[in-house]
């Protein structure tokens, strides 16, 4: 479970260039609970998951995962519990390694590196059990150098080594979006299976209002920092493209209502 109160986050604070990225986020997400992020260009989407995973630190507020208050932590000791899924499908492996590398450091996430561990006799089987899993034949290629494999290859894999070890919380940042729509499907078909088969508390941000109804268990829609829509279960259920983007351009109505009133 993840518990963020009073969440504040200033970009230049105090200069003309002052952006207020999150403007006191409120949110309880339950265990298993698989939660949608959408918003505009600069709504404060990944600033939300840079402050749950730690790669900046809030300038007010506290967060908890489980229970344990990590609003201190930096992001490497927040390792343990988190697990992210960036973009870009380089950033998740070491394009220099082959897939059975990749998977060893994979499978000893939270735990002291040391020196380069080296693949394990015991795990190869493992690991070709997991790779058979994602379909794509890629438990025959375990010696192949992971910058070899295709943008949608590489981000199965990372999807599976992002979850070998089930993190407490799996967060998405748009991990689909460079990938064509009949891949991206894919990886999302994947990810919806690893999130129920693990029960995995989730926040992946989508700019596909589609996707972002059809996935997941509650949705919410971020404007200027603030959390403007939050909705889960049966009414998660019933909603439509179309009235996402009536609560989108109603946002954007209330700015040019406010401005008018400012200028007014
Ligand atoms: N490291 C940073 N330094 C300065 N400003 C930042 C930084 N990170 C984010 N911002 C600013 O904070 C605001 C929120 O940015 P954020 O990246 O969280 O938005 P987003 O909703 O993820 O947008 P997008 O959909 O375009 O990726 C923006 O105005 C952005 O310019």
């Amino acid at each position: 479970m993840i518990s963020l109160k009073n969440i504040k986050k200033y970009f230049h604070k105090g200069s003309v260039n002052e952006v207020f990225a999150l403007n006191d986020i409120n949110l309880e997400i339950g265990e298993g609970e698989f939660v949608t992020v959408i918003g505009s260009n600069g709504a404060g989407k990944s600033t939300l998951l840079n402050c749950i995973a730690g790669s900046f630190l809030p300038d007010s507020g506290s967060i908890t995962i489980n229970n344990c208050d990590v609003t201190a932590w930096p992001e490497y000791k927040r390792a343990k519990f988190i697990s992210r899924v960036f973009q870009d499908p380089l950033l998740g492996t070491c394009p220099s390694a082959t897939i059975q590398q990749n998977m060893a450091l994979a499978i000893r996430r939270g735990m002291s590196r040391g020196l380069a561990p080296g693949v394990k006799t015991k795990d190869k089987p493992f690991f070709r059990e997991q790779l058979k899993h994602l379909g794509l034949g890629l438990e025959d290629r375990v010696m192949d150098i992971v910058g070899l494999l295709s943008g949608g290859q590489r981000q199965a894999l990372t999807m599976l080594m992002a979850t070998m070890v089930r993190p407490e919380v799996l967060l998405l940042d748009e991990h689909i979006a460079a990938l064509d729509p009949k891949t991206a499907n894919q990886i999302l078909s994947l990810t919806r299976d690893i999130v129920a088969e693990q029960n995995l508390t989730t926040l992946m941000i989508t700019h596909n209002m589609k996707h972002a109804i059809a996935f997941g268990s509650r949705l919410i829609m971020l404007h200027q920092g603030r959390i403007i829509l939050d909705v889960r279960g049966e009414e998660k259920m019933q909603l439509t493209v179309k009235d996402l983007l009536a609560q989108f351009y109603r946002s954007q109505g209330e700015e040019l209502a406010n401005d008018s009133l400012l200028l007014g």
